[in-house]
């Protein structure tokens, strides 16, 4: 099984280089493990305690099961990927059956930061995109899709998202065998990164 990590700040477009990664590839045959689905379970808080949680910080993220989902597909067994709910902020209690493929893509914005996931990666790579343009993006989906408003949005991102990216995400490139610039669709860079898959199809 080659294992590839796509990290990056939030923003940047992992999601959407990983659905171009997937396009035109077999279908089923590249499996999806995202990082957001291992948020902590933070059942015990109420909603006002969750959305105080920093959810850019490394801590708030479950690696121990990761790395434990991430060895069973390895040995070939199927796991139960939690689902994540971004509007409740917390874990919905349903689970993804994910089987273990030939290539498995991990995303998301500290994947890089767990030393013990990283030598699980055969393939790391970074998605950049500038600071201002993420925050733009992050302000569009976020309100489109996640249900926040333009203070909301402002606010975590001077309180948490701009600090934790600086101490904990950006550092990370340093790890990347691959940094794909993505100010603007980036095309070489994802016909690249599936012509790697396909050999190992
Ligand atoms: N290269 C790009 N150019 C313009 N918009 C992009 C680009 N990549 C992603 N986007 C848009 O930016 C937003 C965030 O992208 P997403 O893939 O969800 O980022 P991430 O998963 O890194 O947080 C989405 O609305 C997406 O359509
Ligand atoms: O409950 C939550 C959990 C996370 N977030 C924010 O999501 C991003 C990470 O997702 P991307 O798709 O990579 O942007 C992270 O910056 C968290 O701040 C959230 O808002 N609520």
């Amino acid at each position: 099984m080659l294992i590839i990590g796509i990290a990056g700040g939030t923003g940047c477009g992992k999601t959407t280089v990983v659905n171009q990664i997937l396009n035109e590839l077999p279908e089923g045959e590249v499996g999806i493990i995202s990082q957001d689905s291992y948020y902590k379970d933070t059942t015990y808080l109420s909603y006002e305690e969750r959305i105080t949680i920093n959810f850019d910080h490394p801590r708030s993220i479950d690696f121990d099961l990761l790395e434990n989902h991430l060895k069973e597909l390895k040995k070939g067994n199927p796991i139960h990927q939690p689902v994540y709910s971004f509007v409740k902020h917390n874990r919905t209690g349903d689970t993804l059956v994910t089987h273990p493929r030939k290539v498995m893509i991990v995303e998301g914005i500290l994947i890089l930061t767990n030393p013990e996931l990283r030598k699980m990666f055969d393939i790391k790579i970074f998605v950049h995109a500038d600071t201002d343009e993420r925050l733009i993006r992050r302000l569009k989906r976020d309100i489109c899709e996640r249900g926040r408003d333009l203070d909301e949005v402002l606010t975590r991102y001077q309180n948490t998202l701009k600090p934790m990216h600086e101490q904990f995400i950006e550092p990370t490139k340093e790890y990347a065998d691959i940094i794909i610039p993505n100010n603007k669709h980036n095309t070489v860079a994802i016909d690249i990164v599936r012509s790697i898959i396909h050999q190992k199809l």
